[in-house]
């Protein structure tokens, strides 16, 4: 429409408070300077993550007073799984707590010691989960994630001629899938072209190889096609999502992004039974039931009735116009961030803005901490804290680039929470030529960003 306000109006309020500065700076020196660490009442505006913090609908939280809690056949799986085969054309349907929950499912059953994932960015906790399966995780993404100022359309994309090269390095048995990630959130929630999935199936099929899509943002991705890819512009948001999940034959999908649910994911099986059967016993020791997936049922209502929500172009104009504000008055403010921005944050290239400190003092982190000082706003680095070290040689991975990531929660903030992160991010430029790396007082040996502690340098 030729009006630009939200496409909802505000039913239920959250306070929320500024504390004063000295307490935010003894706050983050108490805990390490890690930001995971900060209690939710010590943050003003909370741009760690969009996972799980979206808020629900009052139709989702209708959905919560549905919750059918039987132990097997809860009525909300079936209405699940109805809404994945009308979205996706997928059979099979198997809930799971979170995305990590799915992962922890299938991956094994795919991937194997010795073998390789190739993704375009495996996102930090599915490279975890790829490893835990005993396989390598590889990320193939093309030179443009990397040119954080230059603009591309498709920065998400796998390098497809590498990912051959690999192939036949390796040799095809040692290829247990590949995993595109869509939105690619590594690379700054970089969609994925349409074109760039068909020629990765392409690929997958002359090699024999399982395509598998990580959807967390597969709405976002559809988007971005419908906004910048040649002959999409009339297609609808449900058409061009279910042509992206045609190429794969299976997913995961943390239900805690484009599913506007707090909690949940899901594994969809195209039409391999087998496979199938297969996830399914694998579910009942890790997820509890096939039928639940470490879910209530009311869980899974919430999630049924985001999916259908997220797929209106009403609500992603919205959303992901609300990431391009603050992208635009960030760069106005010539502050340094990967462009165009993604669908669900802006991602601030630290190593452009603080040059003087080395990957591993992590730039990122160090910018994330000031700006939680100066305007009791958290951000979360993205970048080699993030990538952690490599789990033959012990040394420590760089990242292709360091990020501080300010992720927009869904249907939360308004205009006015993100001039105040402009606001802040600007007294954060001012002074970053002074701001120093930051090194472990305490690193944890798996996922180490989440509870590591530090000390500036
Ligand atoms: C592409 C993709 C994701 O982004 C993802 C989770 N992202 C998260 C959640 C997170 C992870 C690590 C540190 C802080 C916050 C995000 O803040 O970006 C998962 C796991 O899903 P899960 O959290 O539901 O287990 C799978 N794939």
């Amino acid at each position: 429409g030729d009006f630009k306000a939200e496409p909802f109006k505000i039913k239920a309020v959250e306070p929320i408070q500024l504390i004063p500065r000295r307490e935010r700076e003894e706050a983050i020196q108490k805990v390490g300077y890690n930001l995971f660490s900060l209690n939710s009442d010590q943050v003003y505006i909370d741009l760690l993550t969009d996972s799980g913090t979206g808020a629900m609908s009052d139709r989702q939280w209708a959905g919560l007073m549905q919750g059918d809690e039987s132990y097997a056949g809860s009525d909300n799986y079936q209405k699940l799984v109805a809404v994945v085969q009308e979205l996706f054309d997928y059979e099979y349907t198997i809930p799971a707590h979170q995305g990590r929950g799915a992962e922890q499912v299938l991956f094994p059953l795919l991937a194997g010691k010795g073998q390789y994932g190739i993704s375009n960015m495996h996102f930090d906790t599915t490279k975890a989960h790829v490893e835990l399966a005993g396989a390598k995780a590889v990320d193939m993404f093309t030179e443009n994630a990397v040119e954080t100022g230059k603009y591309h359309p498709f920065k998400g994309n796998l390098d497809v001629e590498k990912a051959e090269e690999f192939i036949q390095e390796k040799g095809t048995e040692k290829i247990a899938f590949i995993i595109m990630t869509i939105t690619c959130n590594s690379a700054g929630g970089q969609p994925v072209s349409l074109e760039n999935i068909k020629n990765t199936k392409l690929l997958a099929d002359r090699y024999d190889i399982p395509l598998l899509l990580d959807a967390a943002r597969f709405a976002e991705n559809a988007y971005f096609i419908k906004q910048r890819e040649e002959g999409y512009q009339d297609k609808t948001i449900k058409t061009i999502v279910k042509e992206m999940f045609s190429y794969a034959e299976a997913f995961t999908l943390s239900a805690k992004k484009d599913a506007i649910a707090n909690i949940g994911g899901l594994i969809g099986i195209k039409d391999d039974e087998k496979l199938y059967k297969r996830a399914r016993s694998r579910s009942v020791p890790l997820e509890g039931f096939p039928t639940y997936g470490g879910l209530a049922g009311r869980d899974m209502e919430a999630i049924a009735r985001g999916l259908r929500e997220v797929i209106q172009l009403e609500y992603l104009d919205y959303r992901i116009g609300q990431v391009k504000y603050l992208g635009d008055n960030l760069r106005e403010a010539g502050i340094p961030i990967q462009y165009p921005v993604g669908g669900h944050a802006v991602f601030v290239d630290a190593g452009k803005m603080a040059p003087h400190i080395p990957h591993n003092q992590f730039p990122g982190q160090a910018l994330g901490v000031e700006l939680y000082k100066e305007a009791g706003v958290r951000g979360v680095e993205v970048g080699t804290l993030l990538l952690g070290r490599d789990p033959d040689t012990g040394e420590n991975l760089q990242a292709p680039l360091e990020l501080l990531r300010l992720a927009i929660p869904r249907r939360v903030y308004t205009d006015n929470h993100l001039d105040v992160v402009t606001e802040g991010m600007k007294r954060v430029r001012d002074k970053a030529d002074q701001l120093s790396g930051l090194k472990f007082t305490y690193e944890p040996e798996v996922l180490r960003h989440f509870t590591a502690k530090f000390e500036p340098v």
